[in-house]
């Protein structure tokens, strides 16, 4: 293949053709003309678990665009920020991303609806608009941000009686060292179903239910099967019955029952409220999450709100809970950043007496901290579009219609894209990247939940779940690591730690 064969390496801007000319899409570098063939290459090699960094390898090795098949897929890749910048500017209304064809084809074999994930075109837009108004506008936050901040409240009261518990040292002082993984994704699933279903669920207890335990594990599961499947001709695989497929959608169906029995409780207490006549609904007037400002609204099917809720609780779990992990570790082997960090964020918290929103508005270095780490470590390592018009890209034609990925691990990791790219340095972001630490300029940069009208639905969720975390652990505990080699990675359908790393709890 052209990789291979290492052929002469072309880093930086490609020229015109020789005539001046743009050059046709057929001579863009590539890995290899045979799909298939490149495919048994990626099991044999075991690339899918490290695509992130056959990735980075790439476009070393052929420059800054190069096209791969692979299997029934084939796309073009780009890493540099002013083609970036081009391929979002063409997006059009109704933006289209790979679609993930297991599972849209679980959805299809059990008759159910698809949620904004899986949809495209005007169906897709109208959805999404009436998401937006329950979890991306302000108001929005403003409402289910209080239920985040209960849930990272109790999350580091939790770890403090368990430090004071297990842990070493004098009392009140006590340090523990723990992997802290199970925890952080009790936490990231708690506080999902707090500001999705208006529900605690009790992970924080000594005995968390199996019901979670299993959701957990499903949600790993169906992470785990999607890569593969992805490149396969899944319909077969469906028709003969193979356990690929099978794992695959019954980790799905999981999924969805854990969602629908809170939307029949839901639905009972709603049937209930209207008719004894209340016009406060079920909720009584108090904000009860998503769900149940769908539910009340109406304005969506009950299959439409059934696809949705369980599209964020299952795209909101391990997204977040996995890069809490990286942030804990890289504070830890970053004492001074942490330093900085905590004063800032304490400053920030006694002047905003009580208020978490205005606490995380005082602390910016809090929010560089999530960019740092989504820069570093990319929980969704690609952002795609289909064009929908002609483009040229590094002076390539990209014909209408092409999958084109972003590829956000090696652009996070390019010194042609940011000042000493291996270092953790949220001030980076801070005022702008005043500090230099951006080569040239600041667009297309910071695109880890994507771009535009179909950027991630659940990113306020996100970025205020995880900074109020790290705030009230900053707040709570000094973290250290016992080991400060780099964490090494591996890629499901997300970028997480081979192994989860230790970190200390010291309390402060
Ligand atoms: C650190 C955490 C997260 C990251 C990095 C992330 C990243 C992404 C990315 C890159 C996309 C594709 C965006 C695009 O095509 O432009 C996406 C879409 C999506 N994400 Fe997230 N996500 C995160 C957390 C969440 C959470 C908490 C939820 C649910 C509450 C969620 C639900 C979704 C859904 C439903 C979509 C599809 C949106 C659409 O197509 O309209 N994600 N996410």
């Amino acid at each position: 293949t052209v990789v291979d064969e290492k052929l002469e390496g072309r880093k930086g801007v490609r020229k015109k053709g020789v005539d001046g000319q743009v050059r046709s899409f057929k001579e863009i570098p590539h890995t290899g003309r045979s799909g298939w063939v490149n495919l048994v290459k990626f099991w044999r090699e075991d690339r899918f678990r490290q695509l992130h960094k056959h990735m980075e390898r790439t476009f070393n090795a052929l420059g800054p665009i190069y096209r791969e098949h692979l299997g029934t897929q084939s796309s073009v890749n780009i890493i540099l920020p002013s083609d970036i910048g081009e391929l979002f500017r063409s997006e059009g209304l109704h933006p289209e991303r790979m679609t993930l064809q297991p599972w849209a084809t679980h959805r299809e074999t059990r008759h159910y609806s698809k949620g904004v994930f899986l949809k495209n075109g005007e169906e897709w837009r109208v959805d999404r608009l009436l998401l937006n108004k329950e979890v991306m506008m302000s108001a929005a936050v403003k409402r289910f941000l209080p239920l985040l901040d209960e849930v990272a409240r109790d999350f580091c009261r939790m770890m403090q009686a368990k430090v004071e518990r297990e842990g070493r040292g004098e009392e009140g002082k006590r340090s523990l060292t723990i992997d802290p993984s199970p925890d952080i994704f009790r936490f990231a699933l708690e506080a999902s179903c707090n500001v999705i279903y208006g529900e605690r669920i009790g992970l924080f207890s000594s005995s968390p239910s199996l019901e979670s335990q299993k959701f957990i594990w499903a949600v790993e599961q169906m992470l785990v099967t999607t890569p593969p499947l992805l490149y396969l001709p899944h319909r077969l695989l469906l028709r003969i019955g193979a356990p690929l497929w099978t794992q695959h959608a019954t980790a799905w169906d999981h999924i969805f029952s854990h969602a629908e029995a809170r939307i029949q409780r839901w639905y009972q207490r709603l049937s209930s409220s209207q008719g004894r006549g209340s016009e406060a609904g079920a909720s009584g007037g108090q904000y009860s999450g998503v769900l149940g400002q769908l539910m009340e609204k109406g304005q969506l099917s009950l299959d439409l709100i059934k696809a949705n809720v369980t599209e964020m609780m299952a795209g909101g779990v391990d997204t977040t809970a996995v890069p809490l992990q990286f942030a804990l570790f890289e504070l830890g082997r970053n004492p001074e950043v942490q330093e900085r960090v905590r004063q800032q964020v304490r400053a920030s918290w006694e002047q905003a007496g009580g208020d978490p929103q205005k606490a995380l508005q005082g602390a910016p270095l809090l929010k560089g901290t999530i960019k740092e780490i989504l820069r570093l470590y990319p929980v969704a390592t690609t952002v795609q579009r289909r064009t929908i018009k002609d483009t040229i890209l590094q002076n390539y034609h990209i014909p209408a219609g092409t999958l084109v990925q972003v590829c956000l691990y090696p652009l996070g990791r390019s010194a042609d894209v940011f000042a000493a790219p291996q270092r953790f340095e949220p001030d980076r972001w801070v005022n702008n990247g005043e500090k230099g630490q951006t080569v040239e300029g600041s667009s297309f940069r910071s695109l880890a939940f994507g771009f535009g009208a179909r950027q991630c639905v659940g990113r306020r969720i996100a970025e205020n779940e995880m900074q109020l975390l790290l705030m009230h652990i900053l707040l709570s505990f000094h973290l250290s690591v016992t080991s400060s080699e780099d964490i090494k990675t591996t890629c499901t359908l997300i970028l997480q730690p081979e192994t989860p790393p230790r970190i200390t709890f010291r309390k402060l």
